[in-house]
């Protein structure tokens, strides 16, 4: 269809240029500068699962949040990627079990690590908008793993330069919750 294929071209644009852009600016910002906003913190206190993710490519890091979480008592989670074409599943994330190489340069528990089911995930993303819509890798990882965990609270985690005016969007795309940078918090309408 004409429109699918004009919104998945914008998407490849928009992508493209922002990884390129968003992998020169990581490099002058301190990568713990993102600080847990009041609403997270907040829902830490009820010690659910957290989903995050380690950075790749220049990505915005949640470490701070982590922390936070760890800190709580909360359970921690990873995304666990076998291929492009595969959904990912969400793992624990065991401090004490080396991670081990995985596909596009990530470091992941092993194969074997327990599928858990998160309350929060945290999101990462290549570009986003005031409206919470978000962009990511393409390959429909986290849209699948959002739309099967409808109840989950979706926080994205980015850079402030990844704002964009307006991302396309398609059907199929979930959008946050919530997205926190080193500047801004911002909630979607939800
Ligand atoms: N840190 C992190 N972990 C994650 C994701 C992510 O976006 N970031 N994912 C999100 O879905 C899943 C992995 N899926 C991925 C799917 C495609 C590509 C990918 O196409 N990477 C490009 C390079 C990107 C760049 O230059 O920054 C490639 O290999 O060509 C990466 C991850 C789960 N784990
Ligand atoms: N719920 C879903 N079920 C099956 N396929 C899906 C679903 N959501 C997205 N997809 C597929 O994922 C592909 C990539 O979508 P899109 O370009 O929006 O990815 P993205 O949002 O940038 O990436 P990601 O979600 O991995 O971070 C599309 O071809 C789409 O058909």
């Amino acid at each position: 269809m004409i429109d699918t294929d004009a919104i998945a071209a914008r998407k490849r644009a928009i992508r493209s240029d922002m990884r390129a852009a968003r992998a020169a600016f990581a490099h002058s910002v301190d990568a713990r500068a993102i600080v847990p906003p009041p609403a997270y913190l907040e829902r830490l206190a009820a010690r659910p699962i957290v989903a995050t993710y380690l950075p790749i490519g220049g990505e915005a890091d949640p470490a701070l949040l982590v922390d936070s979480a760890r800190a709580a008592g909360c359970t921690l989670a990873l995304p666990f990627v076998t291929s492009r074409a595969e959904p990912i599943r969400f793992v624990i994330w065991d401090e004490g079990v080396p991670l081990e190489s995985g596909p596009f340069g990530l470091r992941q528990p092993p194969a074997d690590a327990c599928t858990i089911d998160p309350a929060i995930v945290l999101v990462p993303l290549v570009a986003f908008d005031a409206r919470c819509h978000r962009l990511g890798q393409g390959a429909g990882h986290y849209d699948r793993a959002l739309a099967a965990r409808s109840r989950a609270w979706r926080l994205g985690v980015a850079w402030s330069m990844q704002q964009v005016e307006s991302v396309p969007v398609d059907a199929f795309d979930v959008p946050l919750d919530a997205i926190v940078t080193e500047r801004d918090y911002l909630e979607g309408r939800s």
